[in-house]
């Protein structure tokens, strides 16, 4: 008898995905679309993020959860997930704090002077900056699978519609005795996520055949993932996968940073998504109104696909 061989997330290099010459591209945007539609999510290598940036990015994290609770929790927001998440009784190791539309210094500045009410300079241009640089990345990956599906006509009126919010998560080991899971199993409410740790594992992605694989991060890399409203958009083709974090074998504190895309109104299914061997399986939806349908616990709710219910054919 064989061993089955472990499925490997999609590793895509971003010199690819800047290609520019017609042939190259168009076979590129397909491994992007690829990966999107198979496994939901891949990890590309953007050497722009040197691991000096990184661990600048990943020690101010430290600091920030460093602060008193009493202050943390000043970062509110009307949104589900988007202000201080933590003390959940049945995710004890999980904090996460959101800044909301992060590539414009104004706002990263308003969560600073909440956050350190002398203010915090270094902070705001670095996570700005950060932010600015993965927001490309973002833009470049979602031009990729419109071009691939032959709807870049809608590029430019989507771009004018998307809104970022940078989520920041620290999670410390687990006690004895205590629970492993740092965030249980659930699919992302974006149109996309894009994911970067510090050097401790713990994101595990399930495949369409049930297998959780953990995510290896190469160095300077990112986890691009699709969310809920991206399989809505592509009519069912994009999968957006099942995640967690475990918190295994290990006495370190894990810090990641989510870019999450939102796209402000109506997201539109493009009609040329929707033909004789694609029905319609998702009815144009207001994004925003798709997280209303979740308070910050039901965000955990185990494994159920909400986004049928609030938009499905
Ligand atoms: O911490 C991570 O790597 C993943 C976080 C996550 O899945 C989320 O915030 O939705
Ligand atoms: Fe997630």
């Amino acid at each position: 008898m064989g061993f089955l061989e472990q499925p490997k997330i999609p590793v895509i290099d971003m010199v690819d995905i800047k290609q520019c010459t017609s042939s190259s591209r168009a076979l590129a945007c397909s491994e992007v679309r690829h990966a999107l539609e198979e496994y939901g999510c891949f990890l590309v290598v953007c050497d722009a993020v040197t691991k000096e940036v990184s661990r600048e990015v990943f020690d101010a994290l430290e600091t920030l959860f460093d602060l008193p609770l009493e202050t943390k929790v000043k970062n509110t927001s009307d949104k589900a997930y988007h202000g201080y998440v933590g003390q959940i009784p049945f995710l004890p190791l999980l904090e996460g704090m959101g800044i909301e539309h992060p590539t414009s210094v104004n706002a990263v500045n308003s969560f600073t002077n909440v956050m350190w009410p002398s203010g915090n300079d270094n902070f705001c241009k670095m996570i700005q900056s950060y932010a600015k640089l993965v927001s490309e990345i973002e833009e470049a990956v979602r031009k990729m699978v419109f071009e691939s599906y032959g709807v870049q006509r809608y590029h430019e009126s989507y771009n004018e519609s998307v809104t970022y919010l940078l989520r920041v998560m620290k999670y410390r080991p687990p006690n004895g005795g205590e629970t492993k899971m740092g965030s249980i199993s659930h699919t992302d409410k974006t149109f996309i996520s894009i994911l970067s740790q510090n050097q401790v594992k713990g994101l595990e992605v399930k495949t369409k055949d049930n297998r959780w694989i953990p995510v290896e991060y190469p160095p300077s890399s990112f986890l691009v993932m699709a969310g809920d409203a991206f399989k809505a958009w592509s009519n069912d083709r994009v999968h957006a996968p099942y995640h967690r974090v475990v918190m295994e074998g290990h006495e370190y504190y894990r810090y990641s940073i989510g870019l999450f895309t939102y796209h402000k109104g109506i997201v539109v299914v493009p009609e040329e998504l929707v033909d004789d061997e694609h029905s319609r399986k998702f009815n144009s939806f207001d994004h925003f109104g798709y997280l209303d349908f979740y308070d910050n616990d039901s965000l955990f709710d185990q494994e159920y696909c909400h986004i049928k219910s609030y938009c499905g054919v």
